[in-house]
């Protein structure tokens, strides 16, 4: 890592990867899998799950124009600003053909939202009441996330190894395809370097039945990023979701994230903030072999071979303001609706089965319904145990005791490890509570980091701020109260609630 060089924020090379924003792709996937008899690779890509939505209102007829860039060019040359599909992306046109035009009507959205403990419940460790009813209503699908990580451009690593091992992967999409193709999802070393092992029967999930041979291909196949990591304590670093190629070794236990401005303004804040604890320490932005990066705390690197699970918060997975901009210029998935068929071959309707596209708020909603986070307010997107084991298809745990059951394996029944969580997550609900961050911000997509090792080390932090924004003016929130477009609550401290309930339950159990 000698060659990496700190910048301040705002310096010239910041600034300019401050106008690209966040451009860098996102694979990511996982499979159950256990790996044996090879070395300890020094980074793990696991691939994370795809979740549950049902999606709202009209969208008004689209028409794409050909996409004449393939989603590596665009993230090579930069352009457009979002981690994501951005808006200033080309819009996508059919191979020369005639105009496509998407008049799928996006069903209104009924979520179902399971009822939230409250602090005294939790305390006497009583299960609250019957389900409540959330109806968000949405006018028209759209996509795209102003900092979404998953456009922050191409991978930096050798691509020898480098794949993205996302169950959610496009194989079979050329990079012709006419439609706004994930980056992560779409990446042709993806298919051409991988040696394509084949789970043994035992290890795959129902969900692997699903989908297409190529698909099925790509989701069986385990490969490691070659993170060399080169600290005197050497230890695999793992990244268990996420774009892949996103991350590379930083300085002796830092890590580098590929730059997203909206990461780093959080990042910043939140190391002066009461929930600096509860974060990775952060340390300025750094320039390797012509990236960006966000350099911070490795999270792992003070535990001994440790498990690991990653758990996304919130209500909600795209930010208000996609919504606006998805009505404003909707495009048109086809990666999501590859994804969606090979969770769910009849979860698209018949136009979108006719369009072979989705649009990303569908997409992004239906993943919420299918998993836990419509109705708990968070959902597992992947765990690694030390044992080797991995497992990120958690697209369909949606329920309690799906949930308890992962946790209770997450930490192979160790009650000492199960209260050191809950003791952490209390900690961390008290910071939230009173963190001037946390109630100025509107956090979306952002994880639970939970680490233990077998020495009793369990601790857990937040990650992932890609999505985190400011709220206008004074504008504060309260994180438990139920979305409903405009009002920008992300349930996250009712995800929180719910979370630590069940891990309460658990040892209880
Ligand atoms: O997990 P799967 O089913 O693969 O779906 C992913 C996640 O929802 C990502 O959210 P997160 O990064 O919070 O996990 C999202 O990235 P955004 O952050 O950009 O919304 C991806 O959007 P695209 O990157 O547009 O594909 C979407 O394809
Ligand atoms: N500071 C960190 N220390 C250790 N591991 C991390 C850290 N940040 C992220 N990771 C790993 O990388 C994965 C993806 O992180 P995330 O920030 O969500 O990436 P992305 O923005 O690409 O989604 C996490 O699930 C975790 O395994």
């Amino acid at each position: 890592m000698g060659q990496s060089t700190s910048y301040s924020p705002g310096s010239g090379r910041a600034e300019a990867a401050s106008q690209r924003k966040c451009a860098a792709a996102r694979p990511k996937q996982c499979r159950r899998m256990r790996i044996r008899g090879a070395p300890e690779p020094p980074v793990l890509l696991l691939r994370r799950a795809v979740r549950d939505s049902a999606a709202v209102a009209a969208a008004p007829v689209l028409r794409l124009r050909l996409q004449e860039e393939t989603a590596g060019e665009r993230r090579r040359s930069g352009a457009g600003p979002g981690r994501g599909h951005d808006s200033e992306e080309p819009e996508l046109e059919a191979g020369g053909g005639p105009p496509l035009s998407f008049a799928g009507p996006i069903p209104r959205l009924i979520v179902t939202r399971e009822p939230s403990p409250s602090r005294e419940e939790e305390e006497e460790a009583e299960a609250a009441a019957g389900p409540d009813l959330l109806a968000a209503g949405l006018e028209e699908g759209g996509e795209e996330s102003p900092c979404s990580d998953s456009g922050c451009g191409g991978s930096p690593l050798p691509t020898f190894f480098l794949r993205k091992l996302s169950s959610s992967s496009s194989a079979g999409l050329s990079s012709a395809s006419s439609f706004d193709e994930s980056e992560d999802d779409f990446t042709g070393s993806d298919v051409e370097l991988n040696g394509g092992q084949q789970l043994p029967p035992m290890l795959r999930s129902p969900e692997d039945n699903c989908g297409s041979k190529s698909w099925k291909k790509l989701k069986t196949m385990v490969h490691w990023s070659p993170f060399i990591v080169s600290f005197k304590k050497r230890y695999p670093w793992i990244q268990l979701a996420g774009h892949a190629g996103n991350f590379q070794a930083g300085d002796y236990g830092k890590i580098l994230k590929r730059y997203c401005e909206c990461e780093q303004q959080c990042l910043e804040l939140l190391n002066k903030d009461s929930l600096h604890p509860y974060v990775p320490s952060y340390f300025g932005v750094v320039e390797k072999d012509g990236e960006s990066y966000n350099q911070m705390e490795d999270l792992l690197s003070e535990f001994e071979s440790p498990s690991i699970m990653d758990c996304k918060m919130g209500i909600r997975t795209y930010l208000e303001e996609e919504l606006v901009k998805a009505r404003e210029k909707p495009k048109l998935r086809r990666d999501m609706y590859e994804k969606m068929i090979a969770v769910d071959p009849s979860a698209p309707t018949e136009e979108e089965h006719k369009q072979r596209a989705i649009l990303k708020p569908r997409y992004m909603q239906w993943r919420e319904t299918l998993s836990s986070t419509a109705t708990l307010g968070f959902r597992i997107e992947g765990i690694k145990k030390a044992d080797g084991t991995c497992n990120t298809n958690f697209k369909k745990t949606k329920h309690k005791e799906q949930v308890q059951h992962a946790l209770e394996d997450f930490v192979n029944e160790n009650q000492t490890i199960l209260k050191s969580y809950v003791t952490r997550l209390k900690e961390l609900r008290t910071a939230l509570e009173h963190s001037e961050f946390f109630t100025s911000h509107e956090v979306v997509g952002s994880s639970l980091l939970f680490v233990h090792d077998k020495t009793g080390l369990a601790k857990v932090w937040m990650i992932d701020f890609g999505k985190t924004v400011p709220l206008p003016g004074t504008q504060t929130l309260n994180h438990r109260v139920p979305w409903v477009e405009g009002n920008r609550e992300d349930g996250y401290l009712w995800g929180l609630d719910n979370l630590i309930s069940i891990f309460t339950d658990v040892i209880q159990d």
